[in-house]
């Protein structure tokens, strides 16, 4: 006979080692559930390709990836509130289920948005010279 299956774990990390694979995992969560969060990965490389071809300044760099990551935040954000809420309310409808996910998609849009703009801004001073 085996020895008996270990209980998952529901406490504290006992090593920044543990702490840190269970960071992972969230990590990996996220994008392996979340389609958007695939789709804001691919938006990043696509920043980040340009940034290279463009030769774009450290400051503009720092934009960059201000902008990506004010996204990501968001998108990760917006999947703790789904877990919570699906852990509160289940499949029950709920009206304050439905403000809470509403709201954390509309901080997604938000933060996308944002990131646009600040895209566009730093670099449109290197798009313009190429025109
Ligand atoms: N329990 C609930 N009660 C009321 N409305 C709900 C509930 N669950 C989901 N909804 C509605 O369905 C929408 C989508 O649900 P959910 O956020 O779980 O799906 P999703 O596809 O993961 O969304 P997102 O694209 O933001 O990641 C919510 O924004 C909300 O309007």
């Amino acid at each position: 006979m085996g020895s008996p299956a270990k209980a998952p774990q529901t406490g504290k990390n006992r090593h920044f080692s543990q702490a840190l694979r269970h960071a992972g995992a969230g990590i990996w969560a996220v994008i392996k559930n979340e389609r958007n969060m695939r789709s804001h990965l691919v938006s990043a490389g696509v920043v980040v390709v340009v940034g290279l071809g463009l030769h774009v300044d450290l400051n503009t760099w720092c934009w960059l990836a201000l902008a990506i990551a004010l996204v990501w935040f968001a998108e990760f954000l917006n999947t703790v509130i789904e877990a919570l809420v699906n852990l509160i309310v289940g499949q029950r409808y709920d009206e304050n289920a439905k403000l809470a996910k509403d709201v954390a998609a509309g901080l997604v849009l938000l933060a996308a948005g944002l990131a646009v703009v600040i895209g566009l801004l730093v670099l449109a001073p290197y798009l313009a010279d190429l025109i």
